[in-house]
């Protein structure tokens, strides 16, 4: 054949070709593309994260063509009957827009609000995961503080979120803040008035939560994602032991095509449960709760799931108030206000704590059973349960009618349970954890137990052991048993 029958490079070829030039595509795609991904049914947690922040990036820009951010007072006249001739704010009345006239507009304002509340619940049990695995030790840490950044930001992100609509509820919510702010000492009435820009409600704080909210707080978010999986690209994935996995190499599907084909499936699923969600469960009827007047506060007013805790280490301090040189300290408030932080401060700066107290500064990339470590799982758990009795705390009231209690009764109860709980949690967690250690250990020493009973040639009755396969046996094996630490000089 001569050169000049040769067929030359196709139309997509020649495409391919000028792009690569340009970006450097192909040997881009050929290094990553072909990158490993272990597998563990929990590291689909950080999907439900990733797919649900995708999600609210998609309604929220829906939400912002139809949305008024202002507090400007308008007499409504739209589709909502019980409200016609009231006077709200722009804020108010396009939020009713979107819900009763805007085509998809409450599906849009649920899947957001929906998305908002499984974001979160999504980042905190990917962190808890990431906590009892210990996959945060060296060289993981700053990417902890990466994520737990994402998570204090999503928590605020939902607050301005909520705040916006300017309903009866989200006011309430404000008028929180802004008792909150008033109790910090000297520079309190300061803080409230340079974010109301004056006496609260002030005619501001939709506007200024708006920028925060559609542009300030996600642009922050978007750059820490990205940086977030780029660390995780760049350090590699941990992986739990087992047969073939060591400290140096990582076992698991590539990302091409296995990989892609699964996360594409599951962000369709993320996608398809919220919109089920937001289809048939009403979230946040601002409707049925009016405009925010600030003489009026509504009944059994609840933040959003994840800052319930804070709202309920208010309602469960006692109304202590103390005067110094003639300035009132409300501690009942001022309190909460330090102690919210120090929670969450707390998960932030756990991996530098651990590091220093065990004196382990090895890196690590296999992942930790949690019962191999115990006192870290105990730890956890103890965490989770005050969080969750806080939580409680916040709903006093709603547990107290549900279950006809007196309101002082649960006040009480979660005041007891606040300190006791979390040191039983620890303690029960622990010995849990020590047990399983145990039952490990007999497994690997004695095998598994089969239930067959045999009885020996001179009467006695034994069970049959079957040992375990090797690949077991190096599962169970594959940890460090404490007072292995390598000692360093200081
Ligand atoms: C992590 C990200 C986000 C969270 C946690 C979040 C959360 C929320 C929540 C809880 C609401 C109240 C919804 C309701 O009315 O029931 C809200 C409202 C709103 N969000 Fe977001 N949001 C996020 C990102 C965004 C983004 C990226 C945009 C726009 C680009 C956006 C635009 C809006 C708008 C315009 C509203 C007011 C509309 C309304 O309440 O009906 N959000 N957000
Ligand atoms: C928008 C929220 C978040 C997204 C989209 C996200 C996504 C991811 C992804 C895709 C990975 C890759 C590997 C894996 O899961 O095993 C990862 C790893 C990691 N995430 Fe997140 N994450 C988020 C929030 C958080 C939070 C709140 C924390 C904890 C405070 C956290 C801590 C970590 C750590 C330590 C790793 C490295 C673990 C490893 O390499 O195995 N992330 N994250």
């Amino acid at each position: 054949m001569s050169t000049r029958e040769l067929p030359g490079p196709g139309r997509g070829e020649r495409v391919a070709d000028w792009f690569d030039g340009r970006l450097g595509i192909h040997s881009l795609g050929r290094k990553y593309l072909r990158k490993v991904f272990p597998d563990h049914w929990s590291f689909l947690l950080r999907e439900i994260c990733l797919y649900s922040f995708v999600v609210l990036i998609l309604t929220g820009v829906y939400l912002t063509f139809f949305f008024h951010p202002s507090m400007n007072e308008v007499t409504y006249h739209g589709s909502y009957l019980p409200l016609n001739g009231v006077r709200m704010s722009e804020a108010y009345a396009s939020t009713l827009e979107i819900s009763f006239d805007v085509r998809g507009g409450l599906l849009m304002r649920q899947l957001h609000h929906w998305a908002a509340l499984v974001f979160v619940a999504g980042m905190l049990t990917h962190m808890m995961r990431h906590f009892f695995t210990g996959s945060f030790r060296k060289p993981r840490e700053i990417n902890w503080l990466f994520g737990w950044s994402l998570l204090f930001l999503g928590m605020f992100e939902g607050l301005f979120g909520y705040s916006l609509p300017d309903d009866l509820l989200s006011g309430t919510g404000l008028r929180f803040v802004n008792g909150a702010l008033l109790s910090v000492p000297i520079v309190g009435t300061y803080l409230s008035m340079f974010l109301f820009g004056g006496e609260f409600p002030g005619d501001d704080i939709v506007a200024r939560f708006y920028s925060l909210h559609i542009l300030v707080i996600p642009g922050i978010m978007a750059a820490l994602v990205v940086a977030h999986l780029l660390l995780v690209v760049y350090h590699k994935h941990t992986q739990f032991a087992g047969p073939g996995r060591t400290e140096r190499n990582v076992v698991g599907a590539p990302f091409m095509p296995v990989y892609l084909a699964k996360a594409g499936g599951f962000f369709f699923l993320v996608f398809g449960a919220l919109a089920l969600m937001a289809a048939v469960a009403t979230v946040n009827p601002v409707w049925s709760y009016g405009p925010y007047r600030a003489d009026q506060v509504s009944t059994g007013a609840q933040p959003d799931w994840y800052l319930g805790f804070a709202e309920g280490l208010v309602r469960i301090m006692p109304g202590w108030e103390i005067t110094l040189w003639g300035h009132t300290l409300v501690l009942g408030v001022l309190i909460p206000v330090v102690v919210f932080p120090l929670l969450l401060v707390f998960i932030g700066v756990y991996p530098f704590l651990e590091a220093r107290i065990t004196g382990d500064r090895r890196e690590h990339h296999l992942l930790d059973r949690p019962r191999n470590r115990p006192v870290r799982t105990g730890i956890g758990a103890a965490w989770i349960s005050l969080y969750l009795i806080l939580l409680a705390g916040g709903g006093n009231d709603i547990v107290a009618t549900r279950l006809h209690l007196s309101i002082n009764t649960v006040t009480w109860a979660i005041r007891i349970a606040a300190p006791a709980v979390p040191v039983i949690v620890f303690v029960v967690t622990r010995r849990i954890c020590l047990g399983l250690q145990l039952r490990d250990r007999e497994r690997v020493l004695h095998g598994r137990e089969t239930g067959v009973i045999k009885r020996l040639p001179h009467g006695e009755y034994v069970e049959v052991h079957e040992p375990l396969s090797r690949a077991e046996l190096h599962t169970l094996t594959a940890h460090e048993r404490p007072g292995e630490l390598v000692e360093h000089e200081p």
